[in-house]
């Protein structure tokens, strides 16, 4: 079996190499003619799936290791009897963490004593919305739910949901819905001009879901306007050609890296390992716990009442700090298109490894409940 992958999915080796043999591709811009004699597929969400790829292939499975489809043609996947997987909910966990570092700076940027006064709406509320969801109501913040598809399946067995237009009245408000088109609720350019003048400088608009969601030249005219809101933005209109302008005029700007923690992407590789030894009758027999590294960092410990006093917001940007991430962006937005495109995806490429919270146990002396209470519900273990 001659299973093409991806170069950039990590452990395609320990994972796929007894099922045959592993041909590794640059997933962007990949073409029919590297697929053709492929009879699995092993993409990420920069790689077009569909007719023009796969037409007159040996593909028979195709697996992403990304929660995203959006880069699929799923239907004509089916029409063509080829066996589909995604990951969904692999990385829900780092992208929380992403959004609740981002949710920390910006407390800090606005001289906050205490995060939980900000009010978080929260636009999309499925495995990475909920996870934050979750997460932030047990830190003690209100949250309001935006989740129209949910709210009309769910109705009154579901939470409680808002509208866009109340969840975009919070102080801060993040988006965590797939790119859709052409249906009901559908997510294309969702926030626009409309939506955008509404947001005034007292609030934080951040988007970790797809590019698209957001109208890019609606925002840019925004943000020229008076009382712009902050931004920060994970992921681009038509990355990884990104609006060099756009990067300038945004607080917080990361090349699509909100789900990059190695537990998120040794998870899509999981996944689709569990699906293609499914789809083979074939038993599951490895994990992603085996396969994980030892974190460089795994204790922290804080010895007096002081430093408990900001402890939580210090342990989380010990584990994740979306701002170096920022640096790094600017500093590749010089040079030409291509230049800027090539250092896009090689900043992704080369991405530093990053632990979850999960791997950190945190050492407390003398704390109360309630900070205990808080650690557990960013992801830490603790010892008291
Ligand atoms: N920045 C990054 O690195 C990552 C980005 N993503 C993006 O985040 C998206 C969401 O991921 P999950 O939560 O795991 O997906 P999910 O499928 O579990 O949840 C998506 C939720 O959005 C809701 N939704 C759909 N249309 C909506 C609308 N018009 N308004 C409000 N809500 C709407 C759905 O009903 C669903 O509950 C993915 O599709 C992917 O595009 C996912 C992982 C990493
Ligand atoms: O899982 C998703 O959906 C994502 O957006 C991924 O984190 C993106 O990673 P790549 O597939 O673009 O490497």
């Amino acid at each position: 079996m001659l299973i093409v992958a991806d170069e950039n999915i990590p452990l395609v080796d320990s994972f796929f190499g007894d099922f045959g043999e592993i041909r590794r591709v640059s997933g962007r811009g990949l073409s029919a003619a590297e697929v053709r004699d492929a009879d699995v597929l092993l993409v990420r969400s920069v790689t077009r799936v569909g007719r023009e790829l796969l037409e007159g292939s040996r593909v028979r499975f195709v697996g992403t290791a990304t929660i995203g489809t959006d880069h699929i043609d799923v239907d004509w996947l089916e029409q063509a009897g080829i066996r589909f997987a995604s990951a969904p909910g692999c990385n829900a966990n780092s992208v929380a963490e992403y959004v609740l570092s981002v949710l920390s700076a910006y407390a800090e940027k606005r001289g906050l004593e205490d995060w939980t006064e900000l009010t978080v709406g929260i636009v999309g509320v499925g495995n990475v919305g909920g996870e934050l969801a979750h997460k932030l109501e047990r830190l003690g913040f209100e949250v309001r739910l935006c989740d129209p598809p949910r709210a009309d399946l769910e109705g009154e067995d579901g939470p409680e949901f808002v509208s866009l237009e109340q969840a975009l009245a919070c102080d801060v408000v993040t988006l965590h819905t797939p790119l859709t088109r052409d249906q009901q609720h559908a997510t294309y350019h969702m926030v626009g001009a409309e939506q955008l003048a509404g947001l005034t400088s007292d609030q934080l608009l951040v988007n970790a879901g797809r590019g698209e969601v957001i109208d890019t030249e609606a925002l840019r005219a925004r943000l020229d306007e008076p009382n712009p809101p902050l931004v920060a933005l994970d992921v681009w209109e038509r990355e990884p050609r990104i609006d060099p302008s756009l990067v300038d005029r945004i607080w917080i700007a990361t090349p699509h890296i909100a789900g990059y923690s190695l537990e998120g992407k040794v998870q899509g590789t999981e996944m689709i390992y569990q699906a293609l030894s499914k789809y083979l009758g074939l038993p599951v027999r490895k994990k992603s716990g085996q396969f994980l590294p030892e974190p460089a960092l795994s204790k922290v410990a804080f010895t007096s009442a002081a430093e408990e006093a900001d402890a939580i917001r210090v342990a989380l940007r010990l584990c994740y700090d979306p701002r170096p991430d920022d640096g790094r962006l600017r500093t590749i937005m010089t040079g030409s298109a291509e230049e800027r495109a090539a250092g896009f995806d090689r900043l992704r490429r080369n991405y530093p490894v990053r632990r979850e919270c999960s791997s950190v146990t945190v050492q407390l002396k003398g704390s109360s409940k309630s900070l205990q209470d808080s650690f557990r519900a960013v992801g830490f273990k603790l010892k008291i």
